[in-house]
């Protein structure tokens, strides 16, 4: 990308949310509410999914796939230039766009995102108006999954969502809450069955306090500072970053030059939480499943370790394609219309997953 900012078009203090929350707590549920409701609000998307192919955006009930931006780099890398590319991709459209979600993955630490809005030229160009951050409510507990990332959302989230109260009981609740107030004593709270929220209660709210993070962002732009001046460091961009790093299903790809920014960015990676050990494993065929291989695979086959795990399956003996959910202790699988050829796509999530006999296992699901 070769314009400088005065050239471009830009739309001036675009309101931005951020949905945090673990993996399969219900964000791009609660994404699909704000969707299906936000009338005459032009909203557009950007969802980061951890791992190699995008389920979720193909979940999402946005009518207009010109909405939906990608950003499959780690967004976990504090000032992170994918994030801004695509960031500046929908400030930069032609159509109306009135406000922006962004979905985090589910295991991502909400601060960099945080940092990279504040800390960076998006300050100028962004109103960062909330952090939400989606808990299950039948699976949250104390020990935040022995995850730090699970803990930073809630720490830095400006509205918590209770979500899947229908699956926990009151008790169950109330010490969620407490346990909430007990890192965020002044937290706003809601619950919610399948993130069904009063969107005015959500959004264009205005709780992001810039102030609270002015310390840190003054490191941060030090630090960018000290980087670019020691170019010594070494650039590892290469933790957990998966081979394919800016997938695009658009077929008019504005630029494809993300990674050659002007504003450039180097950045150590000291505070890199690896993903916390999870890992994602992704399975794809252009042949379809047989039914009753797979579900034998779920009964039989399915490693303990999984924690979170959805896709878009074909079956042999179907015209539908089947959507499949696994979070936690329950999945469910549901048919509806192909909006694509068929094929099968699936993610799972987890640590410590062999990720080779997951695909053998797999393979063997194919009729
Ligand atoms: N029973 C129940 N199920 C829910 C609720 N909200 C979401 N779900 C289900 O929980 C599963 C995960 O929901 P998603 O919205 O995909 O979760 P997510 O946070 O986007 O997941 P990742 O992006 O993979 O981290 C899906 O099967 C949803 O239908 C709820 O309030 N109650």
């Amino acid at each position: 990308m070769t314009s400088s900012l005065s050239e471009l078009p830009l739309k001036r203090g675009m309101p931005v949310t951020i949905i945090t929350g673990f993996l399969g707590s219900g964000k791009t549920t609660l994404l699909n509410h704000i969707l299906s409701n936000c009338q005459n609000l032009k909203v557009a998307i950007l969802v980061n999914e951890f791992g190699d192919i995008n389920i979720d955006s193909q979940l999402l009930v946005s009518m207009d796939e010109d909405m939906v931006e990608l950003s499959n780099g780690c967004i976990c890398c504090t000032i992170n230039d994918g994030l801004v590319d695509a960031v500046y991709n929908v400030l930069e459209r032609d159509d109306r766009v009135d406000y922006m979600v962004i979905e985090t993955t589910g295991v991502a630490d909400p601060l960099p995102i945080i940092l990279t809005f504040l800390g960076t030229e998006l300050r100028d160009l962004t109103q960062l108006d909330s952090i939400i951050t989606v808990v299950d409510a039948e699976t949250f507990t104390p020990d935040h999954f022995d995850s730090e990332a699970a803990f930073k959302q809630i720490a830095y989230g400006d509205i918590t969502i209770l979500n899947k109260t229908d699956l926990a009981d009151p008790d169950q609740i109330q010490n969620l809450e407490a346990y909430i107030r007990t890192v965020k004593e002044c937290a706003r709270i809601l619950h919610s069955q399948h993130g069904k929220v009063p969107l005015p209660l959500i959004l264009d709210v205005g709780y992001n306090n810039p102030e609270a993070y002015a310390d840190l962002v003054q490191e941060e732009i030090e630090q960018s500072q000290h980087d670019r001046d020691h170019h010594s460091h070494d650039h590892h961009e290469d933790h957990t970053h998966h081979p394919h790093e800016h997938h695009h299903h658009h077929s008019h790809d504005h630029h494809e030059d993300h990674t050659h920014h002007p504003h450039e960015h180097h950045h150590h990676h000291s505070d890199h939480l690896d993903n916390d050990g999870f890992v994602s494993i992704a399975f794809e065929s252009d042949r379809p499943f047989d039914v009753h291989k797979f579900e034998s695979f779920l009964q039989e086959q399915l490693p303990q370790e999984v924690f979170r795990a959805k896709g878009i399956l074909w079956f042999a003996d179907s015209e539908l394609r089947h959507i499949f959910q696994l979070s936690g202790p329950r999945f469910d699988i549901q048919a509806e219309e192909w909006r694509t050829s068929p094929s099968n796509q699936l993610v799972f999530i987890g640590r410590n997953l062999d990720a080779e006999n997951l695909r053998q296992n797999l393979k063997h699901c194919l009729a």
